[in-house]
């Protein structure tokens, strides 16, 4: 009887081997070495010694410093997730910076060997993958992963909908980078320059010169771009000329014009008297009203950038900020915030002719990296995500968006004991310093998964746990699970409605 029973259990065992070794195939074993910062690898496979066996992908990555002109490594380990790694050895593949270099390999150890050589540091930075291998991915991936690529779809969809995501946003999959489709409609707002008087100057960016200035009687905004930067001021002002693009949310645009010489461009706008949210942020605290006046027409603003409009005949496509920071938002003098600085961002448009959305950024191809570095999400930072994949440039936009409710809490008097909120700090800043670098960043955000720091004594506050899901539910190191735009709109209404002081 238990000689029967023996022989059942081994012949169930054999069965189960003989399928497991059919349907899966052999795990993938890549090199392994991390530090304290960069552990959350550990989780990626079991590690036996200098080798980790990998649970959930066949890729394996390695992170190298260059040190006096010789790859070091930073990191060994399997990847995290399943994504594309066409190569069989360890190719640096994307220079982050001149100090850090990556690859994705897909064979045992492939990792523990870089391929590099010093003219691959003229690699251009980048953060999607080379043409080649973007190719090479497509076939394997179209090949081989058809039917795990729409189990993942649905399932990131999924996850989606289980996050109350009450808009029905539009289904921006992976689309490449285009020239305009005929159905754009742009209209033209040319402004005689003569005409505008600029008294002192408010703001410096990197690209243009903001001025205060008067125009017919108004005052004015007036921003100015020099020759060079032609393609930027075409940028933003094809944003401002959008048709439907007025909403409290975002700074009114009242025209553009060129220098009769042609060595400089403007774009006129309406003057926001508190100038910067970051200004007002460093020279104001708030109670927790206005707070809340600032939180909620700054995401009503980046709700009506993302949404795709249809008016009568009028359509006003989704909009990506892409260079969203405290600096990018203006504070009127009535304590409402708007969108400003449209010089990084993408336009999607659905062309009924080819069924589908494209995404349109004149200023793209040469300005992969756009943006502030300190509001980068993970996945951008990292350089997993690819670019041209129009609906995570919106989900890059609501990581931005959460840093800046934090930047604006942290300065609402009511959410600290005695009324004192502490100065104005950046997101990172505490943490990273004044002046951060990708490479810290990529620790710290991509690797390490940190965020600002929450301060403890919110969980005590009636309206604590909800700032706190909020904020950790846009940050989400995944983008598909954080919110949309329009759904941070919804959560704060109904703080509004709870938490009134
Ligand atoms: N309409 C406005 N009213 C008042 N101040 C403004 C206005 N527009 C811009 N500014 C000021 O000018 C600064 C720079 O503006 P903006 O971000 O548009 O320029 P930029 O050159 O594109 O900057 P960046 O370095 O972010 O690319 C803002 O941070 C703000 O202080």
């Amino acid at each position: 009887m238990i000689l029967q029973q023996w022989w059942l259990i081994l012949a169930v065992e054999c069965i189960f081997i003989c399928i497991s070794g059919q349907s899966f195939p052999q795990k993938r074993q890549c090199a392994f070495q991390v530090t304290p910062q960069n552990n959350k690898y550990t989780t990626a496979g079991i590690v036996n010694g200098p080798v980790q066996l990998c649970e959930n992908t066949q890729c394996c990555v390695g992170y190298f410093l260059i040190i006096d002109g010789q790859p070091e490594v930073d990191l060994l380990a399997c990847d995290m997730a399943e994504k594309s790694c066409p190569d069989a050895t360890c190719k640096a593949q994307t220079r982050y910076n001149s100090r850090l270099i990556k690859c994705v390999c897909n064979t045992d150890l492939c990792n523990s060997n870089i391929t590099w050589t010093p003219e691959s540091q003229e690699l251009r930075a980048t953060y999607s993958y080379s043409v080649e291998s973007m190719k090479a991915a497509v076939i394997i991936l179209t090949g081989t992963l058809l039917v795990l690529c729409f189990l993942l779809i649905v399932a990131a969809k999924w996850r989606t909908i289980t996050k109350e995501k009450k808009e029905n946003p539009p289904s921006l999959d992976d689309y490449s980078v285009s020239r305009l489709c005929s159905c754009q409609t742009t209209k033209t707002s040319e402004i005689d320059i003569a005409d505008i008087e600029l008294q002192q100057i408010v703001g410096l960016g990197h690209f243009a010169t903001v001025w205060q200035g008067k125009y017919q009687g108004s005052m004015v905004a007036v921003k100015v771009f020099p020759a060079r930067w032609k393609q930027i001021f075409t940028a933003e002002k094809e944003v401002y000329e959008l048709p439907l693009m007025k909403h409290a949310g975002i700074v009114n645009f009242l025209g553009s014009g060129r220098k009769p010489d042609g060595d400089s461009w403007h774009i006129v706008l309406q003057f926001a008297e508190c100038g910067s949210l970051h200004y007002y942020l460093c020279n104001h605290t708030t109670n927790w009203m206005f707070s809340l006046k600032l939180c909620q027409s700054l995401s009503q603003g980046i709700s009506y950038l993302h949404s795709d409009l249809h008016r009568h005949d009028v359509h006003k496509p989704p909009v990506a900020h892409r260079d969203f920071s405290s600096s990018n938002v203006l504070v009127r003098a009535d304590g409402t915030c708007a969108l400003c600085d449209f010089g990084c961002s993408t336009i999607l448009r659905f062309c009924s002719g080819q069924g589908r959305w494209q995404s349109h950024a004149t200023n793209m191809e040469g300005h992969a990296q756009l943006g502030t570095l300190r509001y980068m999400p993970p996945e951008i930072l990292e350089g997993s995500v690819n670019l041209r994949n129009s609906w995570c440039l919106m989900q890059g936009d609501i990581y931005a968006l959460a840093l800046l409710l934090w930047e604006i809490w942290m300065r609402c008097s009511d959410l600290f004991e005695g009324d004192i909120a502490p100065q104005h700090l950046l997101p990172y800043e505490s943490e990273l310093g004044a002046n951060v670098t990708l490479e810290s960043l990529v620790n710290y955000v991509f690797h390490m998964d940190k965020r600002p720091s929450i301060p403890k004594h919110w969980e005590l506050l009636p309206q604590g746990s909800v700032l706190q899901e909020l904020l950790t539910d846009c940050w989400d190191c995944d983008p598909d699970a954080r919110l949309t735009a329009q759904c941070v709109v919804d959560r704060l209404m109904s703080l509004q409605s709870c938490c009134s002081t």
